[in-house]
């Protein structure tokens, strides 16, 4: 029966890992020079993975492959079970809605929205994470309230303001709160300390393991600042396991 068979698939899905790349090539302008090159990435759920690399070394692409925001022509990309080398446009967008949180490394707010508006978007796009936000906190208003009071956010008058009245540490709070809204099962986050002073930074990456730890979810997480990589499950280096980077050293030094 065709219900049966929907339960199955979604509890198949569930025992699959959060991430898994297989023999992919990704180039942002075709034809040109691949940016990343993976023979195999697996991340398992409930993982905190630190991604470590250079500048330019295709970090943020990789997030954006693992978002859907970027699809690879050549090789297989499952995330949460889901291959999104196959799944069209409108579909990773409501895929990423449901199931992901992204802070991004620019913020991406809208910033005539207030901060508590911001925050709530993701329930105006999924009704999954609407109502999960119901569960953990009544509504989708005091969920929000919730996180942001965690982010040391809820001063008077700073849930009502528009975003663009906040400082940049603050902004980036806001991006915080808008990706843990919901419990999505995959958190990325992109250089998401980068604005913090030393104690918010400690308060902050507290949070964001409580947010994981609770809820079970995937935590991917770039960053510079190395001295963060030991609180980590696992450290992900970038320029060695992407082999467009090889590539390139190579040649370099043959002069091609
Ligand atoms: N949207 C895009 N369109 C075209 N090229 C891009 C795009 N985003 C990134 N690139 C290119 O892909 C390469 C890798 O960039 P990426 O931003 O992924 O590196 P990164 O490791 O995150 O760098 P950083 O640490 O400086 O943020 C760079 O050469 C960059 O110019």
């Amino acid at each position: 029966m065709a219900w049966s068979r929907t339960l199955n698939s979604d509890s198949d899905t569930q025992r699959q890992p959060a991430v898994e790349i297989r023999d992919l090539t990704f180039r942002w302008t075709e034809p040109g020079p691949p940016v990343l090159r993976l023979d195999h990435l697996r991340i398992e759920r409930g993982e905190r993975v630190f991604v470590a690399g250079p500048s330019g070394s295709g970090k943020t692409t990789l997030l954006n492959l693992l978002a859907g925001v970027a699809v690879p022509r050549q090789g297989s990309l499952r995330v949460l079970g889901r291959p999104l080398e196959a799944t069209g446009g409108a579909r990773r967008d409501h895929f990423r809605a449901d199931h992901i949180g992204y802070i991004f490394q620019m913020f991406n707010l809208i910033l005539y929205l207030s901060v508590l508006e911001n925050v709530q978007l993701p329930c105006h796009f999924s009704r999954i994470r609407r109502e999960r936000a119901r569960r953990r906190s009544g509504t989708p208003t005091a969920e929000a309230r919730r996180l942001l009071k965690q982010l040391d956010m809820a001063d008077a008058g700073c849930p009502d303001s528009p975003v663009n009245a906040l400082s940049v540490g603050q902004q980036q709070r806001v991006a915080a709160a808008r990706a843990f809204m919901g419990a999505p099962e995959l958190l990325i986050a992109d250089e998401p300390t980068s604005s913090l002073d030393a104690d918010r930074r400690t308060a902050f990456i507290q949070l964001l393991f409580q947010e994981c730890a609770d809820s079970g979810a995937t935590l991917v997480f770039v960053s510079h600042d190395n001295t963060l990589a030991p609180l980590f499950d696992r450290t992900l280096s970038l320029a060695a396991l992407n082999r467009a980077t090889a590539d390139r050293e190579t040649a370099l030094q043959s002069g091609s």
